[in-house]
């Protein structure tokens, strides 16, 4: 059985005594990562101190990017070696707020995937389409030269330890959730783009969230789910008692 992954995905919110406050109210209370793995994806400048309160608990401390360079000449840029040495666990990759407003590509997102791995960073690689390819039927070849882009040349071990974050633009901060068998059924699609492309095994063994207006009240239905392993969430994910329930459900 896959572990499920709930991610809280700050975005840029939330002020530094905001960050503490949610990591010191959370930490003790997230469900064993025997049985769900919670992660919270906030924002750089907060990672030393979230990673240094969440140390010994339960909770992981993700990054919402990187560069895919070691060091040099990148202002604002921050490196995989600086999250890595600082005890960040897992980094998001290639979500659509970064493709559409920050020039992300299939190309980058596969660059930083291999630094993620080459730096022990788990990546959780974010992969959907807009309303528009979806209207025109275009979703599963959209997220296939996705998926298939951004784990190009890594090995079979490094997939089966990636996470892939379905997240439909469409479903983003809308309140428009895809409806659970919409889904389920690009991320199956996805399991089966990842087996065809790697191996069966790894298609078995890579972790598939999905992402969209998840709440509370959605979570359980979604993560019910054959091929949905777990959440990405943005909105939901900001309280802290939202984000306990949350995690709660994904170790049901
Ligand atoms: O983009 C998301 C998570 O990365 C989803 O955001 P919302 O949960 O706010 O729709």
């Amino acid at each position: 059985m896959r572990k499920k992954v709930i991610a809280g995905n700050w975005k840029m919110n939330k002020l530094f005594g905001e960050a503490v406050e949610f990591v010191e109210e959370t930490k003790n209370k997230v469900v064993s990562q025997d049985k769900v793995e919670s992660v919270v994806c906030a924002p750089f400048p907060y990672l030393p101190t979230l990673v240094e309160k969440a140390n010994g608990t339960e909770l992981a401390v993700a990054a919402q990017n990187m560069h895919f360079e070691e060091s040099g000449a990148f202002t604002g840029e921050v490196s995989p070696s600086m999250l890595a040495d600082i005890g960040v666990t897992y980094v998001v990759l290639g979500h659509s707020e970064r493709r559409e407003m920050f020039a992300e590509t299939d190309e980058t997102v596969n660059k930083k995937a291999h630094a993620a791995f080459a730096h022990n960073l788990i990546p959780i690689i974010c992969v959907g389409e807009t309303l528009d390819q979806r209207e025109a039927n275009e979703t599963m070849t959209i997220v296939e030269d996705q998926v298939k882009a951004a784990l190009a040349g890594l090995s079979e071990e490094q997939v089966k330890a990636s996470i892939i974050a379905y997240e439909p633009i469409w479903a983003i901060g809308t309140g428009k959730t895809a409806t659970s068998e919409q889904a389920n059924e690009v991320c199956t699609h996805i399991r089966k783009v990842v087996a065809d492309a790697v191996s069966a095994t790894a298609g078995d063994a890579v972790r598939i969230q999905y992402g969209g207006s998840v709440k509370p009240a959605n979570v359980d239905e979604l993560l019910s789910q054959s091929d949905i392993d777990g959440a990405l969430v943005g909105g939901a994910s900001l309280e802290a008692d939202s984000f306990l329930q949350l995690v709660e459900a994904g170790a049901k």
